[in-house]
């Protein structure tokens, strides 16, 4: 459904998409995470045919999105950004302009339902809480039955029911053979959803597999325990940081401590023991390997 090589897009001296291969199968849902300005929203904006890149070939089902822009609006839907509506425009406003591009458009009643802004209906577009915002941007994504669709930063700003049943809405309809291409900075997201995911840092996918796969190949051995409320004891994280074979990255107000070995992880219960703290032992998930590769890389250059 997409297929992607060697796309590149350079700002200037920033290398922001850097030969990227990206292909995705028909009814896959598949998932881009990396850092900030890692390059994330460059690539699906050039895989949605709205910036051409430097270099590299794409195709969304067949199709050359700059090139034959009437059909990738018919197969492609696109999650677009609150500034992109008329301004004072309702909510209605938008979603009959909308219908009026798409042959079953019509039944963005039932969207709107669906995505809990059936009462919002009336509002200008401008007036709408930015999760509101958000679902009505998803709805017109989806408004003409796309056969892709195309979703950066998914359910930012979503509170935690809404995010479930966008969730519920995107599986019913993957399962009907939608694909979905998506950005996130939420691992529980990327793990409930992706068959796939992509680490992007700086520009290159650094890994890629099933959320599954990556957390066997790429969490490493060793063992790896939360500390709960210590993140401002700095002597504590120097203490911890200068053992041999152990890594301490800071989460919150929480330290995420990484033993690489049994030797590490004596060295660790001896520090937390002399100061009687208690630890929280972690099974490996996917934000240990975004956190982990992501650093990696970012050390390198
Ligand atoms: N219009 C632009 N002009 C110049 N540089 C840009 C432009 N858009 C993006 N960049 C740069 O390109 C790089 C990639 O940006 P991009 O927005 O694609 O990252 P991202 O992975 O989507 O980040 P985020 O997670 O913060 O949304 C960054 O270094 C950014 O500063």
């Amino acid at each position: 459904m997409i297929e992607a090589r060697g796309v590149t897009v350079r700002y200037g001296e920033v290398v922001a998409v850097d030969r990227v291969d990206l292909t995705v199968d028909k009814g896959e849902i598949v998932g881009v995470i990396g850092p900030n300005g890692a390059g994330k929203t460059t690539l699906l904006e050039c895989l949605e045919g709205l910036r051409r890149p430097d270099a590299g070939e794409i195709r969304v089902g067949g199709i050359d999105p700059r090139v034959d822009r009437d059909r990738m609006a018919r197969i492609a839907g696109v999650q677009l950004q609150h500034s992109a509506y008329p301004p004072r425009a309702s909510v209605d406003d938008v979603c009959r302009l909308f219908a009026g591009f798409y042959p079953d458009g019509a039944g963005y009643p039932e969207l709107l339902e669906q995505f809990g802004l059936t009462s919002h209906r009336r509002k200008q577009v401008a007036k709408l809480s930015g999760g509101q915002q958000q679902r009505l941007s998803l709805a017109l994504a989806l408004l003409g039955r796309p056969d892709v669709v195309f979703l950066d930063e998914l359910t930012t700003g979503l509170d935690p029911a809404a995010r479930r049943v966008i969730w519920e809405e995107l599986r019913r309809r993957n399962n009907d053979g939608l694909t979905i291409l998506l950005t996130s900075h939420h691992m529980e997201e990327i793990e409930y959803l992706c068959d796939r995911v992509g680490i992007l840092v700086k520009g290159r996918f650094v890994a890629t597999g099933s959320p599954a796969e990556l957390v066997r190949e790429h969490a490493g051995g060793g063992d790896r325990l939360m500390l709960e409320g210590v993140a401002a004891d700095t002597a504590l994280r120097a203490e911890l940081t200068a053992l041999a074979g152990v890594s301490v990255t800071p989460a919150g107000n929480r330290l995420l401590v990484r033993a690489e070995d049994a030797g590490s992880r004596e060295r660790v219960d001896g520090v937390l023991a002399d100061r009687g703290i208690a630890a929280r032992p972690l099974a490996a998930s996917l934000e240990d390997v975004y956190l982990t590769l992501s650093e990696e890389q970012t050390h390198v250059h």
